[in-house]
C-alpha cells in the first residue's frame, strides 16, 4: 500500500526552543491514525507542518508522494485540515464560509455539497447567520464542514470533537467514519482515538516514542490497567 503521509527527520524550532526533534513516521493510504502525546509534545506543530501552514527548519514531508516544500499545490490539494480552536470567517454567514472554501477548492457540485453538509451537521437554522453570532460548538461544526467540503484524500484533525455536545459528537464520529479519507487525528481523549482510529503514534518532546495498532496498545495493559494508564506509563517511561 502507498504511503499517503511521509514524515522524516522533522526539526522545528520556535526561537531557541526545539519543538520537533527529528520526528519521523509513515501513514499508509486509508489508515486512520491517532496522534497522541502530552501537552506541548508537538502535535499541533506537526499537523500545521503537514497542512503546509508552518515550515520546518529541517526534514521532509511528502503528501501522496508530493514534497510539500517543492510541490505545495499538489500536496495541499489532497488535504483537509481542521485546526484546533478553528475560527471560520466571523463576518460571513455559514453558507458564505462554505461557498468561499468550495470556490477555492474548485468544487463542481458545490450547492449540493453544501446542502448535504448543512443536513448532516444540522446547521440549516444557522445557514444565513454570521459565524460571529454562533456558539463555539456550532462554529466548530462549520470549521469541520470547511475541512471536509472537498472530500479530501487526507484529513488532518486537531481535537475534532472539542466543544461539541454528545449527540453532535456521535453524529460527527459517524460522519468521519463514513469517509474514505486517510486520517490523522490529534486528541487527548482515548475513547475518541478508539472510535475514530485503529493505529497510534505516540510522541513526546517532538519525537515518536511508540507506534502500533490499537489492539497492540491494549495488549500492553496489565490486569485492571486502563488504556489511558498504559499511555501515561509509556509517556512516563520516555521522560
Ligand atoms: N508560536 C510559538 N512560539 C513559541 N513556542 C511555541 C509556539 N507554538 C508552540 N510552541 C511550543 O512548542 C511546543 C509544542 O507545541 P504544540 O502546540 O505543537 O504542542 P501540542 O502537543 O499540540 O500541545 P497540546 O496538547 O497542549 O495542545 C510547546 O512547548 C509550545 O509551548
Amino acid at each position: 500500500m502507498l504511503d499517503c503521509i511521509e514524515v522524516d527527520g522533522l526539526i522545528k524550532f520556535y526561537g531557541s526552543f526545539k519543538a520537533l526533534d527529528g520526528l519521523a513516521f509513515y501513514i499508509k493510504c486509508g489508515e486512520k491514525v491517532a496522534l497522541l502525546g502530552p501537552n506541548g509534545a508537538g502535535k499541533t506543530t506537526t499537523l500545521r507542518i503537514l497542512a503546509g501552514l508552518l515550515r520546518p527548519n529541517e526534514g521532509i514531508v511528502k503528501i501522496k508522494g508530493f514534497d510539500i516544500s517543492k510541490n505545495p499545490r499538489e500536496a495541499k490539494s489532497n488535504i483537509g485540515f481542521l485546526p484546533e480552536d478553528a475560527v471560520p470567517f466571523l463576518n460571513l454567514t455559514v453558507r458564505e464560509n462554505l461557498e468561499y472554501v468550495g470556490i477555492l477548492r474548485n468544487i463542481n457540485n458545490l450547492k449540493e455539497r453544501i446542502n448535504h453538509l448543512l443536513d448532516v451537521l444540522e446547521l440549516w437554522e444557522y445557514e444565513r447567520k454570521t459565524v460571529s453570532s454562533l456558539s463555539r460548538g456550532n462554529r466548530q461544526k462549520v470549521a469541520l464542514a470547511m475541512a471536509i467540503i472537498h472530500e479530501p484524500a487526507i484529513l488532518l484533525l486537531d481535537e475534532p470533537l472539542n466543544y461539541l455536545d454528545i449527540p453532535t459528537q456521535e453524529r460527527v464520529i459517524n460522519l468521519l467514519n463514513s469517509m474514505n479519507s486517510t486520517m490523522l487525528v490529534s486528541t487527548h481523549i482515548m475513547s475518541i482515538a478508539e472510535r475514530l482510529t485503529n493505529k497510534i503514534i505516540l510522541i513526546t518532546k517532538g519525537k515518536v516514542i511508540w507506534q502500533g495498532g490499537m489492539t497492540e496498545l491494549k495488549k500492553l495493559a496489565g490486569e485492571n490497567e486502563r488504556i489511558e494508564q498504559v499511555v501515561a506509563r509509556l509517556i512516563g517511561d520516555s521522560l
